[in-house]
């Protein structure tokens, strides 16, 4: 089964947070300038589309990003689709059978619009949170630019995550995918002491019995 893409792709058009370092791509040194290659530079905040939150972005003591498992970030995974939903609460996701992946990929109401930030997006409620902590999740992944409101300067759904050890992986991409089983592959890069990382993120389907 071949690799489904469910990034979002890096380019001029994509919204940023607002306020945010924007992303952008240029060609510093050209094939002309340096007579053998072109060698191009990237600007961007780290939690431009597809990426992962080491515990260190809303918690001043908490992991960065080299000192996180890369295990955590490759394995297998379930999609499931809570679109119905404008918020995820425990009840609703007590509905799914949630399998023993450790990695739980959530396909929301917000239609993936890699160059819109969205105004409004679905949040776990706290008892969602504590409900996939008993389902043994260790990564989260949304299809929204955030866990947590925009403006919220708390982050509780950030906090709860993080005290319940599930690590998070914001703005995937899955309205072309449908739910199931599936392998994932969202590795951040090897970025010493940082806050968060680009992640290019993958799914292929599992076959019924390689759980
Ligand atoms: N760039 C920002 C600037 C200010 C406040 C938050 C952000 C975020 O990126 C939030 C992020 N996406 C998050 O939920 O982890
Ligand atoms: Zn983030
Ligand atoms: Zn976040």
């Amino acid at each position: 089964m071949s690799w489904i893409d469910i990034s979002q792709p890096l380019n001029h058009q994509i919204a940023g947070w607002p306020g945010d370092t924007r992303f952008a791509y240029k060609v510093e040194y050209s094939k002309k300038d340096t007579g053998s290659v072109n060698i191009g530079k990237i600007t961007m905040s780290l939690h431009t589309g597809t990426h992962i939150d080491a515990p260190y972005h809303f918690d001043e003591s908490g992991a960065r990003v080299d000192e996180l498992d890369v295990n955590l970030y490759i394995g297998p995974c379930q999609v499931i689709d809570v679109s119905e939903f404008q918020e995820i609460t425990a009840d609703l996701l007590s509905h799914f059978t949630i399998n023993k992946s450790s990695r739980l990929l959530l396909k929301t109401a917000l239609p993936n619009d890699p160059t819109i930030f969205p105004d409004v997006f679905p949040l776990l409620t706290i008892k969602a949170i504590d409900y996939l902590k008993d389902q043994g999740i260790k990564l989260l992944g949304v299809d929204t630019p955030s866990v947590d409101l925009p403006d919220s300067k708390q982050l509780p759904i950030h906090h709860h995550l993080h005290q319940s050890g599930i690590h998070i992986l914001e703005n995937v991409m899955l309205d072309h995918v449908e739910p199931g089983d599936y392998e994932l592959s969202a590795l951040p890069l090897a970025i010493s002491d940082a806050d968060g990382s680009p992640v290019r993120a993958v799914i292929r389907p599992l076959k019924g019995d390689s759980l």
